[in-house]
């Protein structure tokens, strides 16, 4: 039996249930009359509903006329579609988030019937502020495009989701990419949790990969969490440094140097040339000192000036060389899989987390035990337990 509370209570994104008022028809999504009346989920109805584990799964292949639109608009490389169904993958309102989730069923429901045609390639590009981010993303991109690939470009940026602030999406960034007819760039969103905004990209990714765009440029700024959740939701990790830089070097920054598959040390031009070479021969010495990303695959150090257009063809070689080397030995599959159990773990993780948080009576104790912890009348580990308890408790009584 799904009590309304618990329906309420389960994750949008995962296998909830999507119930419809009306004319109700469980249909498969190759044979989708657009004239099926379906209204967003009717709790009322749900509450008195049994939904057995079959059923739900035949939900989830359940696509509304609108979505169909949404859908079609999108394989046909719309970028109003594109913007549209990431706004509402973006979105925290709840019959936003279920039309996102119905969209994103469909979509890879029928990838698996028709896989698309050309490969994709997501790379995610971190670098601190000012190390000229844009700039390379604008002139690659660019390079990108006259090479006949359709690009799309994501941010997640750790700011945002702190202060409401950003550091990536507050100026007009990459104004030439952005008129680009097979060019998307997507502003970060500038509200939620990081792990949200994240979570939101790697949905953002999928869109994008829906309408056509096979490459896909996750950027962020290298502070925080934020590049190891950027490296999670990509194929290839770039880390972008300045000639002055070393930072990362001096073990500041080991971490998001190990992560990293190439290495690009920008504004190598003019009187910063020399500094360039200097810091780019530091990291191709401080890199055989780590452990590489893959086995498959040594770090590259390049060079290139995004100024002056020098080195991005060389970057993006270094980079179709990577892929051609995964992909050949059929560890990109694999690493998109492993990655996706990453993030379904994080968001089991983070709507637990959420839900213990919003449930009164299970707030009111973690208060409690959190004072006795902090006290040492309880070791964290009991405490854990008790809530998880208290919470698992709740739960059953909200079925019964
Ligand atoms: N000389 C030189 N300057 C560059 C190059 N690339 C970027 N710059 C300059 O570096 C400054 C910062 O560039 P951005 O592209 O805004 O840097 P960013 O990393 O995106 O910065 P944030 O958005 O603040 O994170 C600007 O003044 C750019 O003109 C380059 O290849 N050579």
């Amino acid at each position: 039996m799904l009590s309304r509370r618990l329906w309420h209570s389960m994750p949008v994104n995962a296998s909830r249930p999507l119930i419809y008022q009306g004319t109700k028809r469980v249909i498969a999504s190759n044979n989708i009359s657009t004239t099926d009346r379906f209204s967003p989920l009717a709790p009322a109805y749900a509450q008195n509903t049994i939904i057995q584990a079959p059923l739900i799964a035949a939900y989830s292949t359940v696509a509304s006329s609108k979505t169909l639109t949404l859908s079609e608009q999108l394989a046909q490389g719309s970028r109003y579609a594109l913007a549209k169904s990431i706004t509402l993958v973006e979105s925290s309102r709840s019959d936003h988030r279920a039309e996102a989730q119905q969209l994103l069923s469909y979509i890879l429901k029928k990838q698996r019937d028709q896989p698309l045609t050309k490969p994709t390639f997501r790379i995610g590009l971190s670098g601190s502020p000012g190390v000229g981010k844009s700039t390379f993303i604008e002139a690659f991109g660019m390079y990108l495009l006259e090479q006949g690939h359709k690009v799309a470009v994501l941010a997640v940026d750790p700011s945002s989701s702190r202060t409401g602030g950003s550091i990536l999406g507050d100026k007009t960034r990459m104004t030439e990419l952005s008129r680009a007819d097979d060019a998307y760039v997507r502003p970060s969103p500038s509200r939620g949790t990081l792990g949200g905004v994240a979570r939101n990209t790697n949905e953002a990714i999928l869109l994008c990969e829906a309408a056509g765009y096979d490459v896909t440029l996750v950027e962020t700024v290298g502070v925080g969490q934020s590049e190891t959740m950027v490296a999670e939701m990509v194929d290839m990790f770039v880390l972008l440094v300045g000639p002055g830089g070393g930072d990362e070097l001096q073990g500041l920054k080991k971490g998001i140097v190990e992560l990293s598959d190439l290495v690009i040390v920008n504004k190598a031009d003019g009187k910063l040339a020399d500094a360039a070479r200097a810091v780019s021969m530091d990291y191709t010495s401080a890199i055989k000192f780590l452990q590489p990303p893959s086995p498959l695959w040594k770090t590259k150090v390049l060079r290139v000036s995004s100024r002056e257009n020098t080195g991005i063809d060389k970057a993006w070689e270094a980079m179709k060389s990577y892929f051609d080397t995964m992909t050949s030995a059929n560890k990109l599959t694999e690493k998109r899989g492993a990655q996706r159990k990453v993030w379904m773990w994080r968001q089991i993780t983070s709507e637990l987390v959420d839900r213990l948080n919003s449930d009164d009576k299970v707030k009111q104790h973690v208060a409690e035990l959190e004072s006795k912890v902090f006290d040492g009348k309880m070791t964290s580990g009991q405490a854990a337990d008790s809530v998880v308890d208290v919470f698992l408790n709740k739960v059953k009584e909200d079925r019964i």
